[in-house]
Parts: C-alpha cells; sequence; structure tokens
C-alpha cells in the first residue's frame, strides 16, 4: 500500500530555540489507523497542527498524498484532512444537527439535494440520524463528537485526524467514539490518525507512533509496544489493563497468556473457571 503521509526531518519551534518537534520522520500508508502516543506536552497536537498547515514547520518535509504541504498547496490539501478537536462543545456552528453537517457542504457549494443525501447518509453512518432536527447544545459530549466526524465524513477526506477526541467524555461517550473509529477503521477507506495520551484508545490502532519531549522513541504494532511496561512508565503512560491484569495472575502461578485485550483475558478466565 502506498504512502499518503510522508514526514521528513520535521523541526518545529513555537519560541526560538525552544525545540518542540525534533527532527522527526515517519511514514502512514493509506488506509492505515495510527496512533499517536504521549503523554501531555509531548508534541500531539503540534503535529497535528503542523499537518493541516495551522503551524507552519521551521525545516523538514510534510508530503500528502504526493504533495508537498506549502502556502501553494495547502488549500489542496487541507480538502484531503478532517479533524475532530477535544472539545465537542466548541465544533458545532449550526443550530440544528442537520445544518451543522450541512456547514462544509455549503462552503464548497454542494447543490441542495445532494447535500441532503450526504447529509442522511453520514448522520446515518454515525448513527444521529434520529436527530437531524434536534438542537446540538441538548446532545451529550458523545452525540456531539458524532455529529462532528459526520460533518468532516460528509467531505469524503482521506484522511481524518482525532484530536484527542474523546479526551473529555465519559466512559460512555468514549466508548461510542472508539466503536466508530473501529468501524471506519474496517471500511479501510479512509487514513486515520488518532491523537491520544489514552493507552486503551491506542491499542486498537494498526500502528503506534510513541512520542516523548517532541520526538519519536517507538514506532511498532500495539502488540509489540505496548508490551513493554518499562519504556511506557519511563514516559509516564499506564500500562493497558488487561496487561496488568494477566501479568499479575501470571505471577501468582495462574496458567494465563498474556494480552492486550480485555475480551481475550474474559474468555481466559471464563476457561479457568470451568476447569475449577
Ligand atoms: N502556543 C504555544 N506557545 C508556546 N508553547 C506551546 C504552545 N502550544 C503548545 N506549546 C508547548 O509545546 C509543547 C507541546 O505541546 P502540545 O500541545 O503539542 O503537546 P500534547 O502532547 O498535545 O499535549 P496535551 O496532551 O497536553 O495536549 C508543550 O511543552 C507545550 O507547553
Amino acid at each position: 500500500m502506498e504512502n499518503i503521509i510522508k514526514v521528513e526531518n520535521l523541526c518545529f519551534e513555537y519560541e526560538p530555540g525552544l525545540k518542540t518537534i525534533h527532527n522527526i520522520s515517519f511514514q502512514i500508508k493509506k488506509g492505515e489507523y495510527v496512533a499517536i502516543l504521549g503523554h501531555n506536552g509531548s508534541g500531539k497536537s503540534t503535529i497535528a497542527k503542523l499537518l493541516i498547515g495551522l503551524l507552519e514547520k521551521k525545516s523538514g518535509n510534510i508530503i500528502i498524498d504526493h504533495k508537498e504541504l506549502n502556502l501553494e498547496n495547502l488549500y489542496k490539501i487541507r480538502e484531503k484532512i478532517g479533524i475532530v478537536f477535544q472539545n465537542p462543545d466548541n465544533q458545532f456552528i449550526g443550530a440544528t444537527v442537520r445544518d451543522d453537517i450541512a456547514f462544509g457542504l455549503e462552503n464548497i457549494c454542494i447543490p441542495r439535494e445532494k447535500m441532503d443525501e450526504l447529509i442522511e447518509r453520514y448522520a446515518k453512518r454515525v448513527r444521529m440520524d434520529q436527530f437531524l432536527d434536534h438542537e446540538p447544545t441538548k446532545l451529550s459530549g458523545g452525540q456531539k463528537q458524532r455529529v462532528a466526524i459526520a460533518g468532516i465524513l460528509a467531505m469524503s477526506p482521506s484522511i481524518i485526524i482525532l484530536d484527542e477526541s474523546t479526551s473529555m467524555l465519559d466512559p460512555r461517550g468514549r466508548k461510542e467514539i472508539n466503536e466508530l473509529i473501529r468501524e471506519l477503521k474496517e471500511d479501510k477507506e479512509m487514513t486515520i490518525i488518532s491523537i491520544t495520551h489514552d493507552i486503551e484508545e491506542a491499542k486498537n490502532a494498526d500502528r503506534i507512533l510513541l512520542l516523548n519531549k517532541g520526538e519519536i522513541v517507538g514506532d511498532d504494532q500495539p502488540e509489540t509496544l505496548l508490551m513493554n511496561e518499562k519504556l511506557l512508565l519511563d514516559l509516564h503512560l499506564d500500562t493497558p489493563f488487561a496487561l496488568k491484569v494477566s501479568r499479575k495472575l501470571k505471577a501468582q502461578g495462574i496458567q494465563i497468556n498474556e494480552t492486550l485485550n480485555v475480551e481475550e483475558l474474559e474468555k481466559q478466565l471464563c476457561q479457568l473457571h470451568a476447569k475449577i
């Protein structure tokens, strides 16, 4: 599969001499689901802003879909990328869910009939079609984020960036959004970048880029990277819940395979229980 994002030796600083992003390079393939994982202040959101051209790099290259991100290509590249931010309340423009999903489509002058069709289709896609005439302010956090995602999907981007988009949600809202991301991943139509400090969210990705102090310190599959408890602890990150429990049980002499997956842990515990 070809690369849709290529970042080469990227450097950025907010203030002269205070390097926030240090010489990072990575590539993301079309249709891949990549988590950029790091603790607070590691530079995750800065990378998201650089990728959509909200911040200007100091040096290096960002190539999106074979085009270099520069002033000339900025608007063309932005059409390819949709971004969902952290705070669901800051993302609403419309008075109703329908108006809100319509906003981006109106900006690119989609005819009314086609627009209505797209709004219906993507509201359904995020299971919000029953709420089209509701006021966004009266929705739950998870529902608001689903509407924000519908607005982005309706614009048919090639890449969607979720910048800590579940961090302000309650467990139910978080579960809703994570399920939706998993479904989008199954479609394989879009490249998904999830920016997160949540290890449980990162473990669903195909690949994790681990960030610390503006540098990439790990680039691997979750099954490999998240098994390294010491590395995670050193970076002030938690260990996945299922791994923590399975390792503790193993240390107690219980025959169990280490796993990152809660469902897999449950399965093993049920099998053990059946043997007692
Ligand atoms: N506008 C700004 N001006 C100066 N420094 C900034 C600015 N925005 C962020 N920083 C600093 O840059 C570093 C990286 O910030 P960034 O927001 O990218 O990290 P993050 O990993 O996304 O953190 P969080 O999870 O807390 O959002 C931090 O040290 C932060 O204090």
